[in-house]
């Protein structure tokens, strides 16, 4: 496996606030996310996980401290450079799915493909492809209330891959889900990961992902 799709930070620091409002929310955290690897962060509410998740992902930057993609200094990447990292390395999964309510299951996968500006005929090709992986082959012009949360959070999956990352990010991605669609929709995670090569992180609260984890880290700030 080559270092281009594994995600770095570096003594992170971020805090909020100022004065005795301050948070010291990370104060130097180390973590590796290696590519074809599950690595699962825990922490009660609080803790730090979604400011982790988006310092990572390069929707924040962190007070001091590097992001590492590959051989990139990703928390340092000029906006433009960054923008492009993040539609074309990182995808992110969320936990309310965070698909467009207006847009079926095919167009919102299609988003980040029509972002990239690839052509139609790939396109069409690369969201059949997802759907098939998915099991959503049948509900492709579901409107995202048409379909379950599990299927939803499948939706969200299969667009997080569309524009085909190395890194997968996803903040809680099964909190909505009861156990059994949980455990389903981690199953899938699981398997895109070691079949793609992703370096994917989790957070979560729940002792089944962590179950599933090849590695673990507990925050507490
Ligand atoms: N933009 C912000 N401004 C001020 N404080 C913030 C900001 N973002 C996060 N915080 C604070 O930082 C701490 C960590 O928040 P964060 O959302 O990362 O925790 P979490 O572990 O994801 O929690 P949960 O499990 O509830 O989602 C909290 O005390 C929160 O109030």
């Amino acid at each position: 496996m080559t270092d281009g799709g594994s995600l770095r930070g570096v003594s992170l620091r971020r805090s909020f606030g100022t004065g005795v409002g301050r948070v010291d929310v990370l104060t130097g955290l180390d973590i590796a996310v290696e590519p074809g690897a599950l690595t699962v962060v825990t922490g009660r509410s609080g803790a730090g996980k979604t400011t982790l998740v988006n310092i990572l992902g390069g929707l924040d930057r962190p007070d001091s401290g590097r992001v590492l993609l590959g051989d990139e200094v990703l928390s340092e990447a000029p906006r433009e450079r960054l923008l492009e990292l993040r539609r074309t390395r990182i995808g992110m999964v969320f936990q309310d799915f965070g698909l467009i309510p207006v847009l079926t299951a095919a167009e919102n996968i299609e988003v980040p493909l029509r972002l990239a500006r690839e052509e139609p005929r790939r396109r069409d090709a690369r969201v059949a492809e997802l759907l098939e992986r998915m099991g959503l082959s049948r509900h492709a012009r579901h409107l995202p209330s048409q379909l379950s949360g599990g299927q939803q959070q499948r939706v969200g999956i299969a667009r997080a891959l569309a524009a085909a990352p190395t890194v997968v990010l996803a903040d809680e991605p099964t909190a909505q889900l009861d156990q059994e669609t949980a455990a389903s929709v981690l199953d899938l995670l699981v398997d895109l990961t070691r079949e793609r090569g992703l370096a994917t992180l989790v957070t979560t609260h729940d002792p089944l992902v962590v179950a599933r984890a090849d590695q673990v880290i507990h925050l507490h700030h």
